[in-house]
């Protein structure tokens, strides 16, 4: 029969070791080359035996391209890789970060600031599952997910993407992986990379930013995380013990730095601590022009960048547009005794570990069977779900009143008022990572969901009460009706944004925020709630307030929002992130000598389904 390495029944070491012992430099090379969607032609992938491919943010076929042309772009991709000497299938990765984000008309859900909030490791693992379908759906078996960072300092411009500032709380919500790559069966080995390849319904996952990404200085995005090797340990370490316990396939190498030195060249941490202390044994994949970034200005000696590299013990380049650099450079530093052979192989290795487990060699290309998962009412449902028990309710009546919440379907003959821009901005609640990199503002066509506003409405206007919204009322519009106003819900917010777009010193409400709070709330009874990436500045406006909601960024599933003001369920969750006073406080953590939060982590008042 055929080669040993394409025998499903023999073992998997067997199998590696037959397939890298047939292999040249140049395919062991490219096994370790990620390229970018744009770039990776049927031809190219076969010239340069291409092992893997990536969207980056907003990378699609075309504009609110459906299921069937995603898998039609994959397995046309896939077609030049099995085209090759040894047919080894390409492996396509894509960010799922809160949903299948790119893809038109996936199930958003909440990002995972909301999720550390609902306390629910097993809803978690659900999302998990939920989004492997719906990545299935368009064909691609690889996700740059789950982000496992303990973020420290909410000026941060990814915090949104870390489940909480407290390290047992990220660890539990590694969950996530095993919804993702399917849970290790009872008797089956932890700590090695799986990927239930049988029901072709779960995707290899990621763990990132390894390591210390959360903790960088002031936040400021892929800077240096400084700390003793115990506050590394103690604090960003641990989410990684329990991802390779659950079989993590992969680990993305941090942008950060750790004490001044670059993780992405970093040695002891990747190769001494990753792979031989927790005894990884899937792959580690750089960032997007990760190893660019080793030097300042980036690029400015590639040849060095891929030394310390890959050196270090990155085993898969995110390139991903130089491929032929990247290339020509590494099999120079081969040939060159620069980077021994040892090295190469053990990438390799590693990287035919995940495609093997995963049954990738078994089922190479996708179909459309499973179209019909993305964005199917049962993962809307989920997610809402998710929305409503990541909801904190951080007041609920000013002192002496009773309480606000949960607020009446009937307004007696008066009208409610909905304000805010974040009311009806569905690209608003979804927040970074959809449809583009940075997200968007709007609703016009962005995607298919329900906006804060809809929920409303839908939630009392069958009760016959009449919704008036207004996004940014002015005081003389207020003076002239609040005498028809039952109560308002004022829904304000961050826009979207990811990474350093996302830095941020100063952490206000953004305007017109603050003036709709103070025009709407000086003469209506209001809960305002908030819709962001992290906590914002609120002092200044709580006493004005009467009820205060943290919504962070839930989604599409807008509907979660009003399940939860109207009492159809009570309010549950519970701060995964403390809450400043004010910026100067920062970086201030649970567990803080000096502690004086205006809400503490684990706050969140709850309320009883009315
Ligand atoms: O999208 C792929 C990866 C993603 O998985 C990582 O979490 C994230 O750090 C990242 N930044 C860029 C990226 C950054 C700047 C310009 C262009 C792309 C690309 N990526």
């Amino acid at each position: 029969g055929g080669a040993r390495y394409k025998d499903p029944t023999r073992p998997l070491n067997a199998r590696i070791d037959d397939l890298l012992g047939r292999m040249t430099l140049a395919e062991k090379i490219g096994q370790m080359s990620q390229i970018e969607r744009e770039k990776a032609t049927p031809d190219v992938i076969n010239k340069y035996f291409i092992g893997s491919v990536l969207s980056g943010g907003g990378s699609v076929p075309a504009a609110n391209a459906p299921p069937e042309a995603w898998v039609k772009m994959v397995n046309d991709m896939q077609g030049g890789a099995l085209s090759t000497r040894l047919g080894i299938p390409m492996l396509y990765g894509i960010d799922a970060v809160h949903g299948h984000g790119s893809v038109y008309k996936a199930t958003i859900f909440p990002h995972n600031i909301g999720l550390g909030c609902t306390r629910d490791p097993e809803l978690v693992k659900r999302i998990g599952a939920a989004v492997a379908l719906e990545v299935r759906a368009t064909g691609i078996p690889y996700i740059f997910a789950p982000c496992v960072a303990v973020c420290r300092d909410p000026r941060w411009g990814r915090c949104y993407e870390s489940f909480s500032e407290h390290p047992e709380l990220v660890q539990n919500m590694t969950s996530i992986i095993s919804g993702f790559q399917g849970e290790i069966p009872a008797g089956g080995r932890k700590g090695v990379p799986f990927v239930a390849s049988g029901g072709r319904r779960n995707v290899a996952a990621c763990a990132k930013h390894y390591v210390g990404d959360g903790g960088t200085a002031g936040g400021i995005n892929a800077n240096d995380t400084v700390a003793t090797f115990h506050e590394l340990l103690s604090l960003h370490m641990p989410p990684y013990y329990n991802a390779v316990i659950r079989g993590v396939a992969t680990v993305m190498v941090s942008y950060s730095s750790f004490n001044g030195v670059k993780m992405h060249a970093n040695h002891f941490l990747v190769t001494d601590f990753l792979k031989k202390r927790l005894r990884f044994r899937g792959f580690v994949i750089s960032d997007y022009q990760g190893l660019d970034f080793i030097t300042t200005p980036e690029h400015a000696d590639y040849l060095l960048s891929i030394k310390l590299g890959i050196l270090a013990g990155i085993d898969m380049v995110m390139i991903p547009f130089n491929y032929t650099e990247f290339i020509d450079d590494l099999t120079l530093l081969v040939q060159n005794g620069t980077i021994p052979m040892s090295r190469i192989d053990d990438a390799v290795r590693r990287i035919l570990r995940v495609k093997f487990t995963m049954g990738l060699f078994e089922n190479p290309y996708a179909d459309t069977s499973l179209a019909g998962e993305l964005g199917k009412q049962e993962h809307r449902d989920l997610a809402r779900e998710a929305v409503r028990k990541s909801l904190v309710l951080l007041k609920n009546g000013k002192p002496g009143d009773k309480p606000l919440l949960p607020l009446p379907k009937k307004a007696y003959g008066g009208s409610i008022l909905v304000a805010g821009s974040h009311a009806d901005d569905l690209g608003s609640q979804c927040g970074g990572w959809t449809i583009t990199w940075q997200g968007s503002t709007g609703n016009n066509n962005l995607t298919a969901g329900t906006t804060i506003l809809d929920g409303i409405k839908r939630a009392i206007e069958p009760a016959g009460t009449d919704v008036v919204y207004a996004g940014n009322p002015d005081a003389d519009f207020v003076q002239r009706n609040k005498a028809r106003f039952y109560y308002a819900i004022v829904v304000v917010g961050e826009p979207p944004y990811a990474e350093t777009f996302g830095d941020n010193s100063n952490l206000t409400i953004p305007a017109p925020g603050p003036d709709v709070i103070r025009n709407v709330c000086g003469s209506i009874r209001c809960v305002v709630v908030i819709v962001s990436g992290r906590q914002l500045v609120v002092e200044p406006y709580l006493d004005a307030i009467d009820a205060l909601v943290a919504a962070w960024l839930p989604g599409t599933e807008g509907q979660g929002i009003a399940d939860v003001l109207f009492g159809d369920y009570g309010f549950t969750g519970k701060l995964s992130r403390t809450w400043f006073r004010s910026v100067e406080q920062l970086p201030m953590n649970v567990g803080d000598a000096h502690y004086d939060p205006l809400f503490p982590f684990g706050f969140g008042l709850e309320t009883q389904p009315s």
